[in-house]
């Protein structure tokens, strides 16, 4: 494994946990069993962030990378790649014959009838606001979550959420990623009264990192506990009840689509952790007595080696592990670029991040 040197040691034993529940590379796996995911986005305005976002997924190590996105992107997003599958299966009020009358079942259900072939859902890169397109993904959203598909949000999938918080109230599968401006929005949606990363204030003395996490904590608890991921100079993780910071460093440029690194990344690694709880091979780790679901619990989970990992400690951990990835994957490609880095120079990073930070488990055959 290549040095890691500028992960702290706490880092180094959360990594260490992470890799437990990646599956290792063994010749009896048969295609789709190391992930299945799909990302619905992409309109006539967006391209590039589903694609960054679904290559995210197949560069860390998905089998299948789906993109579900409305008709006119479709040609364009598998132009970018013959790698991903991509359904114009969205519509929009482009597409529908009155917008103000639409069956929104079954204009969403060939999108719902992939959803036995799905692991994960990331919602929201690329989605645009077109109203049509808006319904129809809520009531993707209603469906999947009935059948405990988990799911990402971000962008423009946050704006569902805003408009109507009962779609991921109390849903444990699903992880929301807004950024500092997006932040503001949801809590400010939600009525409640907490800043966004830009808007701490500390007196001497105070710990910034604190106030932070409260305030990740205040959304994610009015959301039912719900997993956020408060995006920004370090990445405030929070499930209610326990939260952890990523503070890995990353790059200093700031071109738009770095976002999608992190919903793609999400996408595989939520996978993955599907595969871990429905035990597809032996992590070696001893039978856990009781879910942990206190922060005590969860934070002895993370602290331990060698017991079975809980769903919400899992979460937490996939949570951080894809926020690690994308903030090394910017820093190699601004190491690389400087100033001319642009989103598809992470996507070259993904691999070599994953190996850096995680690296492969034992018993990967991946020196045939
Ligand atoms: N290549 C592409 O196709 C890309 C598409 N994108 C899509 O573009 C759509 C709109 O996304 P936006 O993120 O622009 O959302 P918004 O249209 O809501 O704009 C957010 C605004 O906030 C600003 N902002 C961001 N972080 C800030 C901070 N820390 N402090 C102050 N201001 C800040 C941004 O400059 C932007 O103007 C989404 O669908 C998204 O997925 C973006 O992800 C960028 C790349
Ligand atoms: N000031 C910062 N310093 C270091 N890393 C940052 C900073 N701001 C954001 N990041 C990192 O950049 C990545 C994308 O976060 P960002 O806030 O740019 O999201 P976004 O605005 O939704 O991106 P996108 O353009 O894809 O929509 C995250 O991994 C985050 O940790
Ligand atoms: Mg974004």
């Amino acid at each position: 494994m290549e040095s890691v040197h500028h992960v702290s040691t706490s880092s180094k034993i959360l990594f260490s946990k992470v890799r437990k529940i990646v599956p290792p590379m063994l010749e009896r796996f048969h295609k789709g069993q190391l992930g299945r995911v799909a990302v619905i986005g992409g309109c006539v305005d967006y391209t590039g962030a589903p694609y960054f976002s679904a290559m995210a997924s197949a560069r860390l190590g998905c089998d299948m990378s789906h993109v579900i996105c409305e008709r006119s992107a479709a040609s364009v997003i598998k132009s970018y790649s013959p790698n991903l599958m991509v359904h114009p299966l969205l519509p929009s009020s482009e597409t529908v014959q009155n917008p103000n009358s639409i069956d929104v079942s079954a204009l969403a259900s060939p999108i719902v009838s992939m959803l036995s072939r799905l692991h994960v859902l990331v919602i929201g890169p690329g989605l645009g606001r077109d109203g049509v397109t808006l319904k129809v993904v809520a009531e993707v959203m209603k469906e999947a979550r009935s059948r405990s598909v988990p799911f990402v949000l971000d962008a423009d999938g946050l704006l569902l959420v805003m408009e109507n918080p009962n779609l991921v109230k109390g849903y444990k599968e699903c992880i929301l990623t807004p950024n500092v401006v997006e932040f503001g929005r949801l809590v400010k949606a939600l009525g409640i009264q907490v800043p966004s990363q830009d808007q701490v204030k500390v007196t001497p003395g105070e710990d910034r990192t604190s106030k932070e996490t409260e305030a990740c904590e205040e959304l994610s608890n009015a959301l039912g506990g719900v997993t956020v991921i408060q995006k920004g100079p370090h990445d405030v993780i929070s499930n209610g009840v326990t939260s952890i910071v990523s503070d890995i460093p990353g790059g200093l440029k700031r071109s738009g689509g770095q976002g999608d690194t992190l919903t793609g990344s999400l996408g595989t690694l939520l996978a993955w952790r599907s595969a871990y709880h429905d035990r597809l091979w032996d992590s070696g780790e001893q039978d856990n007595v009781r879910e942990a679901s206190t922060k005590a619990e969860v934070e002895s989970e993370l602290e331990t080696g060698g017991k079975r990992m809980s769903p919400a400690t899992t979460l937490l951990l996939v949570a951080w592990a894809g926020s690690g990835i994308t903030r090394e994957c910017s820093r190699r490609a601004f190491q690389a670029k400087g100033r001319s880095m642009q989103a598809s120079d992470l996507t070259d990073e993904v691999h070599g991040s994953f190996l850096s930070l995680i690296g492969e488990p034992s018993g990967s055959k991946v020196n045939l």
